[in-house]
């Protein structure tokens, strides 16, 4: 039996860096299409603004193992649509996976792939359960970046299509300087 070594790190709870960890970083031209408002998002591509960066230790695609990374989501918004990650539901559906709010504010939008969509508020220490099937999307609704922890199956993988094609059935968005879960105009049965 070969065993693997295991590992500890310490996340810097300022910045969200994982030491040693592969990073992506998100901007927004590589959000096209998953804005509802194509005015704002054309007008601030002109900047091309960083909107996320992921840090994360992955292992091998095997049943059994696990992954973990840290999302640094910056505050921003597209039109009254807060800044958020692409979504996804999991290549393997029936994974789950687990999130722990470590800085700053925001939330998470899940949904069935029936479009029953929940909204779950997140801020440092909260645990989110994200169940087998749900699609998950975190969105930043404060003014400083939101860091979260995220941990799944290595052999989860990601879906990104239906949710790239039609978005989630639920918008959040600011109005009147307060944050709103819509119906999304994008979203068809
Ligand atoms: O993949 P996205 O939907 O863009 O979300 C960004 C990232 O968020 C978390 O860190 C998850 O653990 C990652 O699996 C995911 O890639
Ligand atoms: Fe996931």
């Amino acid at each position: 039996m070969e065993y693997k070594n295991p590992l500890g790190v310490d996340i810097d709870l300022e910045t969200g860096v994982i030491p040693g960890a592969k990073k992506l970083v998100r901007r927004l031209s590589d959000l096209k299409g998953y804005f509802v408002d194509e005015k704002a998002y054309e007008e601030l591509l002109k900047e091309n603004p960083v909107v996320y960066e992921v840090y994360a230790i992955e292992q091998e695609e095997k049943d059994g193992d696990l992954n973990f990374a840290t999302t640094v989501l910056y505050p921003g918004k597209v039109g009254r649509e807060f800044f958020f990650t692409k979504g996804h539901y999991h290549s393997k559906a029936d994974r789950a996976e687990i999130y722990y709010g470590i800085k700053g504010r925001g939330g998470m939008l899940l949904q069935t792939p029936e479009g029953k969509a929940e909204w779950i508020e997140m801020g440092p220490g909260t645990v989110v359960y994200v169940p087998p099937y749900w699609a998950h999307r975190t969105v930043n609704t404060g003014d400083e970046p939101f860091i979260f922890l995220a941990i799944y199956p290595a052999d989860a993988g990601h879906d990104y299509g239906s949710i790239a094609e039609k978005g989630f059935s639920k918008l959040v968005v600011e109005e009147n300087g307060e944050v709103r879960v819509v119906d999304s105009p994008k979203w068809k049965e």
